[in-house]
């Protein structure tokens, strides 16, 4: 379970998210709204890495608490991600394995399984948007974590890449790990099942189906 409570989010005076309550169920959450709405907000908060008032807890840890035990938990990849250009895809993946507690063969594994193999070595500023953002995503598969938020996942991915997307997303779910995502695209056509539905409205978060 991830449950919010009180969670306030304000940049200066502008207060952009209000929830007083919201719990995920273990699952896949597809969260939707319009531009501007709040959800990459929302997921930066979730993910620790922009500040707010309230409570988040992932299971038993508190993320204001605990907020090491909860990045291990709980990863994230961002709609457009950015890293620093002189490193390499190896670079940004071996790093990021360290920190998420990931084994080496992993770190190979999912370098294969999308392709990112045949660039890794380069540096990441000499990427095109699609082979940085699958470089993200392989980020957000490492370690063993509870959770994975995906913002905008399908964007700037050619066909084949979004079939290997939704292919990890549900081998991932089976084995146990909740996701969600916010992607203005339809899944209808991947394997990707969302359990729920919510949507980003009047500062909050509703459930729709
Ligand atoms: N760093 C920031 N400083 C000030 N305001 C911000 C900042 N980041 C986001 N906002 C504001 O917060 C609100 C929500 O933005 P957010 O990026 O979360 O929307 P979104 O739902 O992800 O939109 P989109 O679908 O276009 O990606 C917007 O009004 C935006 O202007």
């Amino acid at each position: 379970m991830l449950a919010l409570k009180s969670f306030r989010k304000s940049f200066g005076d502008n207060l952009v998210l209000d929830i007083p309550e919201l719990n995920f169920a273990p699952g896949i959450h597809w969260v939707k709204g319009k531009n501007g709405s709040g959800k990459s907000t929302l997921f930066n908060c979730l993910a620790g890495l922009s500040p707010f008032t309230g409570e988040v807890v992932l299971n038993d840890v508190n993320l204001h608490k605990s907020p090491q035990a909860y990045k291990l938990r709980l990863n994230y990849s961002q709609s457009e991600p950015t890293f620093p250009e002189f490193l390499s895809g190896s670079d940004l993946l071996d790093y990021f394995a360290q920190l998420k507690q990931a084994l080496p063969e992993q770190v190979s594994e999912l370098k294969q399984s999308l392709g990112i193999s045949d660039y890794a070595d380069r540096p990441s500023g000499t990427y095109s948007s699609g082979m940085l953002k699958k470089v993200s995503l392989a980020i957000a598969f490492l370690g063993q974590p509870d959770w994975i938020i995906l913002d905008e996942p399908l964007i700037t991915l050619d066909k084949e890449a979004q079939d290997l997307i939704a292919e990890l997303i549900s081998n991932n779910s089976q084995a146990g790990t909740s996701f969600i995502f916010a992607t203005h695209q339809d899944f209808e056509n991947t394997k990707i099942k969302a359990n729920h539905s919510y949507e980003v409205n009047n500062k909050t978060v509703s459930i729709i189906s």
